[in-house]
């Protein structure tokens, strides 16, 4: 039977990378002199790459934004965030551990992000946690991007797993959209990046930290899908 597989969301995931994603936004916003954007204002605007959070802070300050413009934000935005990597972006909390944990049990593992792909691998190397992935996909890797469900099926399909036996991780209702969309079940992290509380959007389970991501809760959730 092929192996289990969990997937993980990135930012606001298995990294908390606010800290350095709102440093590189104020950094390109600030180019077009606006005002720079605070936490609140992240957390509406993250969870579909740098063009849209540049693209949402210029509506929220009503500001137009022509696409040579926008183009041009985007490269400072993409320039500073990949020269500052991996920053002052570290894994949550019990993130080393589970990963060990379900690598033992012997589950695939694998990266679904609306971050590039190159920022994705770049920041994943930085910190060390490359080698137990079997795939990175990033919003750029195929021709759809989360909510779009295949991002996350084809996600599978590069790591060597089946979607019948997956696992989502996430924390965002883009995540868990994403996630029911492919008919695969998905554990929401509260501590992530949402102005909702993620069980408001109905994931089939919450976790407040990474050591109550349990072998048994996996199985269960996997075997309740079918798998
Ligand atoms: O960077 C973003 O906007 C979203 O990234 P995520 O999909 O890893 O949460
Ligand atoms: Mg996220």
């Amino acid at each position: 039977m092929t192996r289990p597989i969990i997937v993980f969301d990135l930012d606001g995931t298995l990294v908390d990378t606010a800290p350095d994603l709102l440093d590189s936004l104020n950094h390109s916003l600030a180019a077009s002199e606006l005002a720079a954007v605070d936490e609140a204002g992240f957390k509406r605007f993250v969870g579909h790459g740098g063009r849209v959070m540049i693209e949402r802070a210029h509506a929220a300050q009503r500001r137009s934004l022509a696409v040579e413009e926008h183009d041009r934000l985007l490269k400072l935005f993409l320039d500073h965030y990949t020269d500052n990597i991996p920053g002052k972006s570290r894994p949550y909390p019990g993130v080393v551990d589970a990963i060990a944990r379900f690598e033992k049990a012997g589950y695939l593992l694998a990266v679904c992000t609306n971050k590039y792909e190159a920022n994705s691998v770049a920041l994943i190397e930085a910190l060390g946690l490359a080698k137990h992935f079997a795939a990175i996909a990033g919003q750029d890797t195929f021709v759809f991007r989360k909510p779009d469900p295949r991002h996350l099926v084809e996600t599978i399909r590069l790591a060597g797993g089946d979607p019948h036996r997956a696992l989502m991780v996430g924390d965002s209702q883009t995540d868990i959209d994403t996630a029911k969309a492919a008919g695969i079940p998905v554990v929401a992290v509260d501590f992530g990046y949402t102005e909702r509380h993620v069980r408001e959007f109905e994931p089939s389970a919450v976790i407040s930290h990474f050591d109550a991501l349990t072998l048994d809760l996996a199985e269960r959730l996997i075997a309740a899908a079918g798998g």
